[in-house]
């Protein structure tokens, strides 16, 4: 078993490389990384850098083509897609760029979803959801559907959403992409107030060195390879 001290995610010479055709193209190269809870990482980097493959290896919806992922102390690539699917679920959440809540639930339901698919019920689950749609500022909107809302509401409930059955790792690809500077602002507050208070160990790709000022360790792609600068270059 890891020790509670263990990193959270541990990439050790990790590559990827895709297909195209009869040819390969390597797209990130002997990455590392570790990352420990209670850590708020940002990760900056050009379009097309691999910062999005980068988060499918960590999050196992990919494998690497050399190196090993390790969350928890668990290399994904020694697990079957199930226990990929599982980790997944109970341990790590995720808000995107395009928000991706569920359109036919209403925002208490969407919150609710990832406490029932762990298995979780009842008035511990009740009170839960209350107190993250207050501490998200949404009280009073639980039956309203996603699309009744503006950007910065939905990404305050996807917000809820991701941290709802306090992950240890929270993965955001491009949080704010979708927001105006002040709404993506008041979403960034939020999203790293509760990541410390839950103490998860935190992944959050940006292309905004104001974030990238306010994190624990910054890390930056370029064509594929992964170093860590200081927090303020
Ligand atoms: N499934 C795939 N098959 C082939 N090539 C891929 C695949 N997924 C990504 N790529 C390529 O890998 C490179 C990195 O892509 P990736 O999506 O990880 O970059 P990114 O930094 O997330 O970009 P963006 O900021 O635009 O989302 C790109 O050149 C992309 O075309």
């Amino acid at each position: 078993m890891p020790s509670s001290s263990s990193p959270i995610v541990e990439l050790q010479d990790v590559s990827k490389a895709y297909s195209e055709g009869d040819a390969t193209r390597e797209v990130l190269t002997r990455a590392r990384l570790t990352l420990h809870r209670g850590e708020f990482a940002v990760l900056l980097g050009r379009s097309g850098s691999g910062k999005s493959t980068l988060l499918n290896l960590i999050s196992g919806i990919d494998l690497p083509t050399q190196g090993t992922v390790r969350v928890e102390g668990k290399d994904l690539a020694s697990l079957s897609e199930r226990e990929r699917t599982l980790l997944r679920r109970e341990r790590i959440g995720f808000v995107f760029q395009a928000f991706n809540l569920l359109p036919t639930l209403t925002v208490e339901e969407n919150v609710r979803l990832p406490l029932e698919l762990t298995g979780r019920a009842g008035a511990e689950v009740d009170g839960r959801v209350k107190a993250l749609l207050g501490r998200v500022g949404l009280t009073g909107r639980e039956r309203s559907f996603p699309d009744r809302l503006s950007g910065g509401e939905q990404q305050r409930v996807a917000v809820a959403r991701a941290l709802a059955h306090t992950p240890p790792l929270l993965l955001a690809d491009e949080p704010t992409g979708n927001l105006d500077e002040k709404t993506g602002l008041q979403v960034l507050d939020l999203l790293e107030e509760l990541i410390r208070q839950g103490h998860a160990g935190a992944l959050v790709v940006s292309h905004d060195e104001g974030l990238a000022a306010r994190a624990d360790r910054v890390f930056v792609l370029e064509a594929g390879q992964l170093v860590e600068r200081p927090v303020r270059p």
